[in-house]
């Protein structure tokens, strides 16, 4: 018999702390873990750098499918490293350029598709602990725990804010609480695997949160399902 390892999903909008989250908690348990989002960001990043245009399914997806990229596991102090044909780019995928780029890329049906198995096989035991947008609604519909993590635009915003100062040239809230609503919009506009709840995911509100405190909730959600062992 096949016993598929236990997949922890965490969905949410951009800022929301979806990232932050899931890689504390997949070094809490020991677990694997998926940040989807880089998959996309790493799909702006190639295209861009080989001149192709963003709207360009057919090539996009080509792209997509043999993207040469490894993720290096977290250690002792280092966060998880992504290295994209040889190259480290852990860093620079992370602007809201690349975003952007990402969430365009991210609308496109095929492009998707050439993605979804890439996604799937990175369910390893002991445990997964995914974060994106469709990881409980598309690529893990069977998770025995489904979060959906959300905050205010206003507060995502601030905390995008207070990352970013000292670190980016420019950087202004105004504008970043325009670059989050722009992205909110056509991430749960989309036609397909929008940005949504999971009908059986608990919702999570951060706003009024701390990082210690949505770790708590989750976990007690995981001890009361026993999921993690
Ligand atoms: N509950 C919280 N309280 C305060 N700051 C937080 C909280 N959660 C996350 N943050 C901070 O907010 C910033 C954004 O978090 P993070 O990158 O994890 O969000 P995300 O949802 O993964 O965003 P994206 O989808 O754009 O990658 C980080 O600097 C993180 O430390
Ligand atoms: N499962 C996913 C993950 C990400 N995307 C798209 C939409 C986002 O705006 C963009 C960047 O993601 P982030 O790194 O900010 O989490 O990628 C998606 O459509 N599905």
């Amino acid at each position: 018999m096949n016993i598929k390892a236990p997949v922890i999903t965490i969905d949410g909008p951009s800022g929301s702390g979806k990232g932050t989250i899931a890689g504390i908690l997949a070094k809490r348990l020991g677990w694997c873990l998926l940040d989807s989002g880089a998959l996309y960001r790493l799909l702006a990043f190639a295209a861009r750098n080989h001149g192709v245009d963003l709207t360009n399914e057919e090539l996009l997806t080509k792209i997509a499918a043999h993207l040469d990229v490894q993720f290096i596991a977290a250690t002792d102090g280092q966060l998880q490293r992504i290295i994209l044909e040889g190259d480290e780019v852990s860093d620079v995928i992370r602007t809201e350029s690349i975003g952007a780029g990402a969430s365009q890329v991210a609308a496109l049906p095929a492009v998707r598709e050439a993605l979804l198995q890439r996604q799937r096989a990175f369910q390893e035991p002991p445990g997964l602990v995914a974060d994106g947008r469709d990881m409980g609604t598309v690529v893990f519909p069977e998770a025995p725990l489904k979060i959906f993590l959300t905050a205010s635009a206003e507060e995502r915003a601030r905390r995008r804010y207070l990352q970013l100062k000292g670190k980016v040239d420019g950087v202004s809230l105004s504008s970043l609480l325009d670059e989050i609503r722009a992205r909110d919009e056509r991430d749960t506009q989309r036609a397909v695997a929008p940005l949504k709840p999971a009908a059986d995911a608990i919702q999570l509100d951060s706003t009024e949160l701390s990082i210690e405190q949505v770790l708590e909730r989750i976990m007690s959600e995981i001890a009361i399902r026993d999921i993690a062992g």
